[in-house]
């Protein structure tokens, strides 16, 4: 059966892209001219502040200060837990070495970027989770020079909580500038600090942007920008739940999707009646930004059974996806492309977005078709070695004599020939097979 979208949304991830290429590439080009100076200006021109940008030992001590025990403690909980996860990970990917034919040893090491940039947003929202996710990971990783930086608030500076979290999960300098003056200032190595090898991090659709034209002059995590979450839900699921989480993620901003499909049309209809209702209870800008999400990217279908529903949402390839039906081992091993997955009503997207371990920072826009979120590895390069005794280098350099004569790469082939000729003086190989 064809899906039946019981609500369509006008707009999707791609609306505005070209004018947002165009804000960030003005933004990169006139830092890169004008350095520190220029990254000021933005500053200030966006987020209204001209304080300094980068914060002092004292600064830190004195903002950390500010952070109310309870909730320092449940920051140390978060971070316990997504420094363990972490830890897993990188303890799941090894250095090797095999003997692939006698004499011919190659391997492969892990090794941690040097120098890293982490962006924490900080425009709607003070994403403190966001800083105990980019560092520890990168810690973990074992970089060895995290930079971090986020927007200041309008002549305040960046809230003491992210500051607090972004110098206990291992940032060595924190920056006070946000959007993508604060990615330009990582990339460029302003203010003093390394340039970045690698910028990770989410944010709005201009720090996104600004990672991906980046990418190539450094290496980036992934595309994480504007949040997007799908929840797939059969007849048993409860109404109220399925429309909290929709709504919970919708509150992230304007252009954040949330998508529901289902096999039933009375919990769809049961859905659409209650999630009104609750944006309407939020906070204002909550409530605001949930509800142009709602309005204008939100989308829920109506599928003939949980196979349609699995093969439509690997279409979208969520960046969060929950789900709330029967069977989650079924779901968990036919669904393909998602950031993160969420099974049954008792685990929610923002139990993983604030503490529960796996990374929050996650692939958006259907860039989880081709990759994951945030992990120990994105920060490591995955490199190779090789050795090889005379003896073991003999049938190798053979070989490459003769495919480089093939491809027309005489070049190639001499550095074979040479080696045999001095290895093995007095032999005579068949190295020009190719009349
Ligand atoms: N994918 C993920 O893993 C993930 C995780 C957390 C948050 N997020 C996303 O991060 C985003 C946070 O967005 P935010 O805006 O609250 O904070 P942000 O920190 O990403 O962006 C704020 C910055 O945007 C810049 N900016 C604002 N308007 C601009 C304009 N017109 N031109 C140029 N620059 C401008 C400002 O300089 C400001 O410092 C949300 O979209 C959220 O969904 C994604
Ligand atoms: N959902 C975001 C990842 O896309 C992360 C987050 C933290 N807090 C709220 N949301």
């Amino acid at each position: 059966m064809a899906l039946r979208y019981l609500k369509k949304a006008p707009k999707t991830a791609a609306t505005d892209a070209g004018e947002t290429r165009r804000i960030v590439q003005k933004i990169l080009d006139d830092i890169e001219q004008g350095g520190d100076e220029a990254a000021r200006k933005y500053a200030l021109e966006l987020d209204k502040y001209d304080g300094d940008i980068v914060l002092t030992r004292d600064e830190i001590e004195a903002a950390s200060a500010q952070v109310p025990q309870l909730l320092q403690d449940d920051i140390r909980f978060a971070h316990d837990n997504v420094q363990r996860f972490a830890r897993a990970q990188r303890d799941s990917l090894r250095d090797f070495s095999v003997e692939l034919i006698p004499g011919l040893t190659t391997g492969q090491r892990a090794i941690p970027c040097r120098s890293v940039g982490c962006y924490v947003p900080g425009g709607r929202y003070s994403h403190v989770a966001s800083a105990i996710m980019t560092v520890t990971t990168a810690k973990v990783a074992g970089c060895q020079n995290i930079t971090a930086c986020s927007p200041p608030r309008p002549g305040v500076g960046i809230n003491p909580a992210i500051i607090f979290t972004a110098d206990l999960c291992g940032a060595d300098r924190i920056l006070s500038l946000g959007g993508v003056q604060g990615i330009a200032a990582m990339a460029y190595g302003l203010f003093g600090s390394a340039p970045a090898d690698i910028l990770v991090g989410p944010g709005n659709q201009f720090v996104a942007e600004a990672k991906r034209i980046l990418f190539g002059r450094v290496g980036i995590d992934m595309f994480a920008g504007p949040t997007d979450s799908l929840i797939l839900a059969d007849a048993g699921a409860d109404p109220m739940l399925v429309a909290a989480d929709l709504v919970g993620q919708a509150e992230h901003g304007y252009n954040s999707p949330v998508w529901l499909l289902t096999d039933d049309q009375a919990l769809a209809n049961k859905v659409l009646a209650l999630v009104p209702r609750l944006i309407a209870d939020l906070p204002e800008v909550n409530r605001l930004n949930a509800d142009a999400a709602w309005r204008d990217y939100a989308e829920v279908i109506l599928c003939a059974d949980r196979e349609e529903m699995a093969a439509a949402s690997d279409d979208y390839a969520p960046e969060h996806l929950t789900v709330q039906a029967a069977d989650p081992d079924w779901w968990l091993n036919r669904l393909q492309c998602y950031g993160s997955l969420f099974l049954g009503e008792e685990t929610t997207v923002a139990f993983g977005d604030k503490a529960s371990g796996p990374n929050h920072v996650l692939p958006t826009s259907g860039a989880a078709r081709y990759t994951g979120g945030l992990s120990v590895h994105k920060y490591m390069k995955l490199v190779t070695w090789q050795r090889a005794t005379r003896e073991g280098a003999r049938p190798i350099a053979e070989a490459t004599a003769r495919i480089s004569r093939l491809e027309g790469m005489e070049g190639h082939a001499r550095t074979a020939d040479i080696r045999l000729k001095k290895y093995f003086p007095g032999t005579s190989f068949d190295l020009d097979v190719i009349k």
